[in-house]
């Protein structure tokens, strides 16, 4: 086996127009058709953040699919659209030729808490104990809820399925997931690390795998670098440890999220004076490369690297640094690694955060091929020759696991 692989894995090009191959008739309007009837299942994705709703309508027969819809500034002062009932309107309009063919709605819901461990059929009963998560994803599923609320009364026949970022976590050891803290309290609390980002790193751990041709085997350490980061240590298809915790503010540095810190800097605070949620919203909104620099947005901290500012250089330096610290610390847990991929906006576009946080690593067999690092943007190995560790860039796709993961529980309650 070569486990370095040949290097290009870029997907087929794209049908010129996915909308029409998504036309064909399908049997999900009719109420006793199976998601089978009259075709592939055709998925309506919702990923609905604080101030934004993505969509995407994917048959998964194709897999076939629409172009992906974006719905921006929700809320925001001077935007036309004022609340997520009338981003989801819109989208029910722009997805409306399709309705007929609907088989069922797939929400991403970033915080399952200690109920959700699998993909489910949203109810009422589901409902609520997404709403007491709350508290634990205060950014994410207070979105992940109006988009719920809004999807189910608009398409109130439509099967709709909570695919949770928690989910993957679930089988984190003990010794992983659990805080070194007084029994009781953790008890009586539910304190204990969740992980999230789970969708995403279930699909780029797969894709890794592949790639390698060790599918259901590979070590794989799973970097997403979004407006979100994390690091996830993946053994065989099982996550073993991922640096998000209780909530998703632990672990590496993000765009506007501090990541790791001492506790005692927060009891510093609150006894200098400052309110609990006001810590929390500094920690959450006003801190990583926000914080560090004033920019969240990485294009804006490299420009500003490039043109010499100090304070966007200790930024980028502080978050390469973390993320390093964080590969370290997974190559340990799992022993051996046969893959690290990276995935997410920055992880998947930026060759100068993959060189920084890869440099120095050498002596631990991570090598990366300069030429492979800087060429294109799609699936592909960048490992030197040498490298005893693959290096990868797997584009991730949240929006087909979650079609795929809400496919299969319709199935699965079809078939009950
Ligand atoms: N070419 C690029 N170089 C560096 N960073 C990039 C590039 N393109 C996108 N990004 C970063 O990706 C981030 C968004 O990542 P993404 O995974 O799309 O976010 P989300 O968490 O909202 O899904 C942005 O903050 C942006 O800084
Ligand atoms: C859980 C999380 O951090 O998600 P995102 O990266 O979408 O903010
Ligand atoms: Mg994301």
């Amino acid at each position: 086996m070569d486990r370095r692989g040949s290097g290009e894995g870029r997907r087929g090009p794209a049908p010129a127009d996915p909308r029409a191959r998504l036309a064909v008739p399908r049997g999900a309007s009719d109420p006793d058709s199976t998601p089978e009837a009259g075709g592939g299942p055709v998925i309506l994705v919702i990923n609905s953040g604080s101030s934004s709703v993505k969509y995407q309508l994917i048959d998964l027969d194709g897999p076939e699919r629409t172009k992906p819809g974006k719905i921006e500034n929700i809320g925001e002062p001077g935007s036309e659209v004022p609340d997520h009932e009338a981003a989801l309107t819109r989208v029910a309009d722009e997805v409306s030729a399709h309705s007929g063919e609907l088989t069922a709605i797939g929400h991403r819901v970033v915080h399952g808490g200690p109920v959700f461990i699998e993909p489910t059929l949203i109810t009422d009963e589901v409902v609520k104990h997404i709403q007491e998560a709350v508290p634990l994803a205060p950014l994410h599923n207070p979105a992940n809820l109006a988009g719920i609320e809004v999807t189910r009364r608009l398409w109130p026949d439509l099967p709709q399925v909570a695919v949770f970022d928690t989910a993957f976590h679930s089988t984190m050891p003990l010794a992983a997931r659990t805080y070194a803290v007084d029994h009781e309290v953790a008890q009586r609390y539910g304190l204990r690390r969740y992980g999230f980002h789970g969708t995403s790193t279930a699909y780029v751990s797969r894709v890794a795998a592949e790639l390698v041709d060790r599918a259901g085997l590979a070590n794989v350490i799973v970097l997403h670098l979004g407006n979100g980061a994390s690091a996830t240590a993946v053994a065989a298809g099982r996550c073993v440890d991922t640096s998000m915790g209780m909530t998703p503010l632990e672990g590496l540095v993000m765009g506007t999220r501090s990541g790791d810190l001492d506790p005692g800097t927060i009891f510093h605070l609150i006894r200098g004076g400052m309110a609990p949620d006001e810590v929390e919203s500094m920690l959450i909104e006003r801190s990583g490369l926000l914080g560090l620099c004033g920019d969240n947005d990485m294009r804006a901290v490299l420009a500003r690297v490039e043109s010499g500012d100090e304070a966007a250089a200790l930024a980028y330096d502080v978050y390469c640094h973390r993320l390093r610290k964080y590969i370290g610390a997974y190559c340990a847990v799992l022993g051996e690694v046969d893959v690290i991929a990276f995935t997410g906006g920055v992880g998947e576009n930026s060759a100068l955060v993959r060189r920084s946080v890869l440099s120095g690593l050498e002596h631990m067999g991570i090598r990366l091929d300069p030429l492979r690092n800087m060429s294109g943007d799609a699936k592909r190995l960048i490992s030197a020759d040498d490298s005893d560790v693959v290096i990868a860039v797997v584009p991730t796709d949240e929006e087909l696991e979650i079609a795929r993961e809400t496919s299969l529980v319709v199935s699965r309650t079809i078939s009950e």
